[in-house]
């Protein structure tokens, strides 16, 4: 049996398309949103996403608002276009592109932004509104990955759900998010100091594969009915993307999420309901 897919780039353009009524419904109270992004350095990969949430956002009518900082830039040189970001009535939501440079400490940077303005839900008040049930913007992938599942109709309450990954924007929240009582899943956290990975993957019913290792999950691991989102990003030698999921996990699975085509687009569409809920509360609606 070969795997349905769960296609992030079909769902992310029915968001987009409700959001356009939404921002429409904002200018026409005077609200224009703004979408920031601070990007430091000249990594391909990164300055290709923020290319494509800008597209994103301008697709939709908010207006983009763009600060570049070359890689050799000081602590003091990001954290005053924070600052600048967070004084500025135009932008009514932004991000700091991850990861940044080498030397840069990220967390002081984050720190500083006002979380009213965080678009990608990491700021720390944010992430500890999370852990303690009150509303907060979410990180942008593991919100895109609960959409992608709910809009297919896989069962995320009572499932075993494996997540492979720590990092700060999918691996640490993703458990956060499915184990509020709205989505009731059973999560174990895989990572690098997982002893016997296979073991774990065999008993999932549900696969997030945030490593950035190509081909982690092999055919063999996968238990059959699950399904498998293929998050982690590695880049072959022409640059064409190797995700965390070997292709023959098709065979396996019941639902894939393909990398590209899955959870990347539905995290720049959770990007973009960020922007609009947080012009929203700032407009009083
Ligand atoms: N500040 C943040 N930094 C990073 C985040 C984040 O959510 N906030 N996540 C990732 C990268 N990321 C967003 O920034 C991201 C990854 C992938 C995609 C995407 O649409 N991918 C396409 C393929 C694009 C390609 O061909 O290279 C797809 O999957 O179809 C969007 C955003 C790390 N940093």
């Amino acid at each position: 049996m070969t795997a349905q897919i769960l296609d992030g780039k079909a769902t992310a353009a029915a968001i987009k398309a409700d959001l356009t009524t939404r921002v429409e419904a904002l200018k026409a109270r005077g609200c224009t949103p703004g979408l920031g992004t601070v990007l430091v350095g000249e990594d391909v990969g990164s300055q290709k996403y923020v290319a494509g949430k800008h597209r994103d956002s301008q697709q939709i009518g908010i207006n983009s608002i763009q600060r570049e900082l070359p890689a050799s830039a000081s602590q003091e040189a990001v954290e005053a276009v924070v600052r600048e970001l967070n004084e500025d009535p135009a932008c009514t939501g932004y991000l700091v592109q991850l990861p940044l440079p080498g030397g840069i400490d990220a967390n002081r940077v984050l720190g500083l932004m006002d979380p009213a303005k965080d678009a990608d839900g990491l700021h720390p008040t944010n992430l500890g509104r999370l852990v303690l049930g009150e509303e907060a913007p979410l990180p942008c992938t593991p919100a895109g990955v609960i959409r992608l599942l709910r809009q297919y109709g896989v069962q995320i309450a009572g499932a075993e759900v494996v997540v492979i990954g720590r990092g700060v924007t999918i691996g640490r929240p993703m458990p956060l998010l499915l184990t509020r009582r709205s989505e009731n899943a059973t999560v174990t956290q895989c990572h690098t100091g997982t002893r016997d990975l296979a073991a774990h993957l065999r008993r999932a019913d549900i696969v997030i594969a945030a490593a950035g290792v190509p081909h982690l999950v092999k055919p063999e691991d996968v238990k059959p009915g699950a399904a498998v989102l293929d998050v982690g990003v590695s880049r072959d030698e022409h640059g064409k993307i190797v995700g965390d999921v070997h292709p023959g996990v098709r065979e396996a699975a019941a639902w894939v999420a393909p990398n590209p085509g899955g959870v990347g687009p539905m995290t720049r569409a959770q990007l973009l309901v960020n922007v609009v809920e947080a012009a929203e509360r700032s407009a009083g609606s």
